[in-house]
């Protein structure tokens, strides 16, 4: 059991850079919701004990009974539902609340990267078993500049020590507490768990990401979405 995930998945966002009106979770391509989408890669991992899935607390029985309906698609998963908050955060900590100690290694994985796939998940659980705590991450395409208030630019960071983080981020069970309990401590805004593991001096290690592993955040992404689907698809 100590070499299954238990899985964290975000899913109480708002959908406010989509534009749709609607949690991300319930949008679909190709007529399967997101959601679902990233529930059919977690199964497929084969690396997944239970799924902890945090929606919005007024779309509880609308994502139980998605998942209900769906649930052929990802055989042999058991999963629970449970409330968010109101930082992705904030989610992560009420999914954390629900970990029993059994788990051994905690996966974070957002409810809208259903790209993911088996190979990124692999690298990055054998990091976190080396180190306790790994993220998959990219190489940077573009170069990234520090602007400031008024948009001019203050500095070009060497884009060589610079990566484009993803999920998963996975931990040992304790390494997760530890920096969830940092941030009861120190209130921070964050972008990542990984980010709370490094402040409560954690080292975190870096897998190779895959660049189809991308965040469905803005209209644009759906046309990659339904490409990197068909591509999928076709290689099962
Ligand atoms: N309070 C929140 C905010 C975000 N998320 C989840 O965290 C993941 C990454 O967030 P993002 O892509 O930013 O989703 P949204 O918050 O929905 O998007 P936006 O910021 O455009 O509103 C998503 O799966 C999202 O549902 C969450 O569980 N709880
Ligand atoms: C966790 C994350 O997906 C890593 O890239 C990202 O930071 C989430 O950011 P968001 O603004 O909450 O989508």
């Amino acid at each position: 059991m100590k070499d299954l995930l238990t899985v964290i998945v975000p899913a109480a966002g708002a959908g406010r850079r989509m534009g749709f009106g609607k949690n991300k979770a319930f949008i679909t391509i190709r007529d399967i919701p997101l959601l679902v989408l990233c529930m059919k890669m977690l199964a497929e991992t084969g690396m997944v004990r239970r799924v902890i899935v945090v929606t919005r607390a007024w779309e509880i029985t609308e994502t139980e009974l998605m998942l209900k309906e769906y649930r052929d698609r990802f055989p042999g998963l058991s999963w629970q539902v449970t409330a968010g908050g109101r930082e992705r955060q904030d989610s992560v900590a009420n999914g954390l609340a629900l970990v029993t100690d059994e788990s051994g290694y905690v996966a974070v994985h957002d409810g809208a990267r259903p790209f993911a796939g088996t190979e990124v998940f692999a690298r990055t659980f054998a990091r976190a078993k080396e180190c306790g705590a790994a993220i998959a991450a990219v190489p940077l395409k573009d170069t990234v500049k520090i602007v400031d208030a008024r948009g001019i630019v203050v500095s070009t960071p060497d884009r060589s020590s610079l990566c484009a983080v993803q999920t998963p981020q996975i931990f040992e069970i304790n390494v997760l507490r530890k920096g969830y309990d940092f941030l009861k401590e120190h209130p921070v805004a964050v972008t990542d768990d990984a980010s709370l593991v490094e402040a409560s001096g954690h080292p975190v290690a870096v897998a190779e990401g895959s660049y189809e592993n991308i965040k469905v955040t803005t209209p644009e992404d759906l046309l990659l979405a339904e490409k990197i689907l068909e591509k999928q698809s076709r290689s099962e």
